[in-house]
């Protein structure tokens, strides 16, 4: 059996490795783990990953965890570009400067808009002051972001797409889906948006994000599956984490 790779779309990490196995031609099995109905906390699943997460990368009896960690296996395993995860030590030190930061400052944020959108299907309301809190902490990541990271280079750790960009993309995509404006008053960061999409072809990012931009209109109708307890409860413990 080759690669297999559990993910689920709706899920910025798995959309980030999904992406760069396509856009790589890695073949990968791609075994689908739906998140809403909770089947990310399975008995099947959490044998493979017991920490219930996505994605999840199984090359054979080798299960790794963390989209970094998978991008970055994936880009050794199967050398791919360069510029994605460069040999050069300080080229490839930006990418893991980007990474962490990513970690701490847009992971945890960027998701949090969707409780606002799953959270009245079963009947619970997200508060006011949390969702403007939440939607400060956007901002100020887009700051930095836009700032530290970008600054006047056309890719956030250079001048070529690397892992860092598809990390990022995948995180800001997820608001945008639910209608944040997260671009509007950023001309460089919606310049660098373009590039990225340009980088990864139209025909990808529509198939990637097809389903995120679907969400909104499928909760309108009420089509939406409820949401698991166990994958509301996840949901809800990251939005507890904003301050
Ligand atoms: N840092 C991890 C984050 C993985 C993660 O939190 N994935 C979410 C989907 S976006 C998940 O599986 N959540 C289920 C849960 O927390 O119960 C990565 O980059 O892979």
């Amino acid at each position: 059996m080759g690669l297999e790779l559990f993910l689920d779309l709706l899920s910025q990490p798995s959309r980030a490795v999904y992406i760069f196995a396509k856009k790589n031609g890695i073949p990968l099995e791609l075994r689908t783990v739906d998140l809403i109905k909770g089947h990310h906390k399975s008995k099947e699943f959490l044998q493979i990953n017991n920490l219930g997460k996505l994605p999840t990368l199984k090359d054979g009896d080798f299960i790794l965890t963390e989209s970094s960690a998978i991008l970055i296996y994936l880009s050794c395993k199967y050398q791919t570009p360069d510029h994605w995860y460069p040999s050069d030590l300080q080229a490839r030190a930006r990418v893991h400067e980007y990474l962490g930061w990513h970690a701490d400052c847009i992971r945890g944020t960027f998701g949090v808009p969707w409780v606002q959108v799953l959270g009245p299907l079963i009947g619970v309301q997200v508060p006011a002051e949390k969702v403007e809190r939440n939607r400060t902490a956007i901002d100020q990541a887009l700051q930095w972001l836009e700032d530290k990271f970008l600054g006047d280079r056309p890719f956030l750790a250079g001048q070529q797409v690397t892992l860092a960009d598809l990390m990022a993309l995948e995180e800001l995509m997820q608001p945008v889906a639910l209608g944040y404006e997260l671009f509007e008053g950023r001309p460089r960061l919606a310049a660098w948006r373009g590039r990225v999409e340009a980088f990864l072809g139209a025909e990808l990012c529509q198939e990637a994000h097809s389903i995120i931009f679907s969400i909104l209109e499928q909760a309108a109708k009420k089509t939406l599956p409820t949401p698991s307890p166990e994958a509301y409860l996840a949901m809800l413990l990251r939005f507890a984490r904003i301050p």
